[in-house]
């Protein structure tokens, strides 16, 4: 029988669900319930051709579950007959104690409770996901993976913030990075993909030389720059607030702002509200979603204009600083809902690093595909495209031209095979 693992995602007000082979990478079936907490919740399943649709306010992450486990047992795939092994949960915060995918015990849920005020939008979400599931479905061994985790081997240089180092040490203050799973699984996939191991071998690399930039740009965002597989640096710190521009989040500002506030009156706590849930796009635009900037945009909206070209200057800038680190790019790719799906953000970002040697490819970036693929210029001349030699004064390109690709992320598939994988081995 196939073996399967249920992947819980919990978000800070979603939770998004997959039951996956992780040995053929399928997924069974799979969803998200969504608006948890609000007056009005909705859950969507799918499995093969079919997908059900629930609209009911949803309280909180353990109803959502009880929701989800509900619309298996009425709609399918049975979970009795479903070959399930283990469960693995997203976790975003694992602090300095967890570097690993973990086995989940009472004391492992007391450790992601005592984080939460590090991930205040992500690790309640995750602590009462993994509380229900493991009363709901106690007769499977449940393992944690962290965002944190890929991210444990930063050189101290990146990791280190220029504090007092008492008051580091005591706090345990660093850059944790988040979204590991997905920079993990996407780096992975652009060091196999043919055309990154054709361009290695044209240039007589090994795969330890190649220097990526990965762009995660969901509605949590998040740059990494990755040498070898192993990541340098990345853009989100202490917590997820630091770093690029995201739906609700501002990403850098001046830690001046925050004393500057609470002087003028502002609560603590009004504050960190302010960061986590006010900020951003949603701050500067009056909403979240890129589709939705977009097209307040399109329609000649002067805030979510600037609201864009904030976005894409702060992914400029994170690009250039990461090709600094790098000593050079190799490969530029973007992943996740945004950089998976928003070809003006992909052109936008390379329109003005020709200086790197990036390009796009419009009739490519603008194709849809649910392909890992390159949308760069391929080097060398190409019937109808203008190859980038163009811009070097007529000469050849060089076969050190970076590519720039778009590559989907699997969060759920990554971590169901680390699931599987610490299950099997234990
Ligand atoms: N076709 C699209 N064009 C532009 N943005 C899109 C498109 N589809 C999805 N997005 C963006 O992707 C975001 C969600 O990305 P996703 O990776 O699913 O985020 P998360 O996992 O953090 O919820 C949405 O907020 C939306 O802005
Ligand atoms: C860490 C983080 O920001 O996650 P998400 O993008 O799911 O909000
Ligand atoms: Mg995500």
């Amino acid at each position: 029988m196939t073996q399967t693992v249920l992947v819980l995602n919990s978000g800070s007000s979603s939770l998004k669900y997959q039951l996956v082979d992780p040995t053929s990478g399928q997924s069974v079936a799979g969803g998200i319930v969504e608006r948890i907490g609000e007056s009005t919740g909705s859950a969507t399943h799918q499995w093969g051709e079919s997908e059900t649709v629930r609209d009911a306010p949803v309280p909180d992450h353990g109803a959502a579950l009880r929701l989800v486990l509900d619309l298996f047992d009425e709609t399918g795939p049975s979970l009795a007959d479903a070959g399930i092994t283990a469960v693995g949960h997203r976790v975003v915060h694992g602090g300095a104690v967890f570097t690993e995918p973990t086995p989940v015990d009472d004391d492992v849920v007391t450790a992601v409770r005592d984080l939460i005020p590090l991930a205040p939008l992500h690790n309640p979400a995750a602590v009462k996901g993994i509380e229900v599931a493991r009363e709901l479905l106690s007769h499977l061994p449940h393992v944690a993976v962290f965002d944190t985790a890929f991210f444990a081997p930063l050189p101290a240089a990146a990791a280190t913030y220029a504090l007092d180092r008492k008051v580091t040490a005591e706090h345990g203050i660093r850059r944790y990075g988040f979204h590991g799973t997905s920079h993990g699984f996407v780096s992975s996939a652009v060091t196999a993909h043919p055309a990154v191991v054709a361009k290695l071998a044209a240039e007589g690399r090994g795969p330890e030389t190649l220097r990526q930039v990965v762009l995660h740009l969901g509605n949590g965002a998040s740059a990494s720059a990755v040498l070898g597989g192993r990541p340098v640096d990345t853009s989100m710190g202490f917590t997820p607030l630091e770093g690029l521009v995201m739906g609700t989040r501002p990403g850098d500002v001046d830690p001046g702002i925050v004393f500057h506030l609470v002087r003028a009156g502002m609560s603590a706590p009004d504050v960190d509200t302010l960061l986590n849930k006010q900020s951003g796009l949603l701050g500067m635009s009056g909403v979240n979603d890129m589709r939705e900037v977009r097209k307040l945009a399109d329609s000649g909206d002067a805030d979510a204009r600037l609201a864009l070209e904030v976005y894409l200057h702060r992914l400029r800038k994170y690009v250039g600083a990461y090709a600094a680190v790098l000593g050079g790019i190799d490969v530029l790719t973007f992943t996740a809902g945004v950089g998976e799906n928003d070809h003006r953000v992909r052109s936008g970002v390379v329109r003005d690093l020709k200086f790197l040697g990036l390009s796009i490819d419009p009739a490519a970036n603008e194709a849809r595909s649910d392909e890992a693929r390159v949308v760069s210029m391929t080097p060398g001349p190409r019937d109808g495209s203008e190859p980038l030699a163009a811009l070097r004064q007529g000469q050849e390109p060089p076969v050190e031209t970076p590519l720039v690709m778009v590559v989907p992320t699997n969060e759920e598939l990554a971590i169901a095979r680390q699931t599987m994988e610490l299950v099997e081995g234990s």
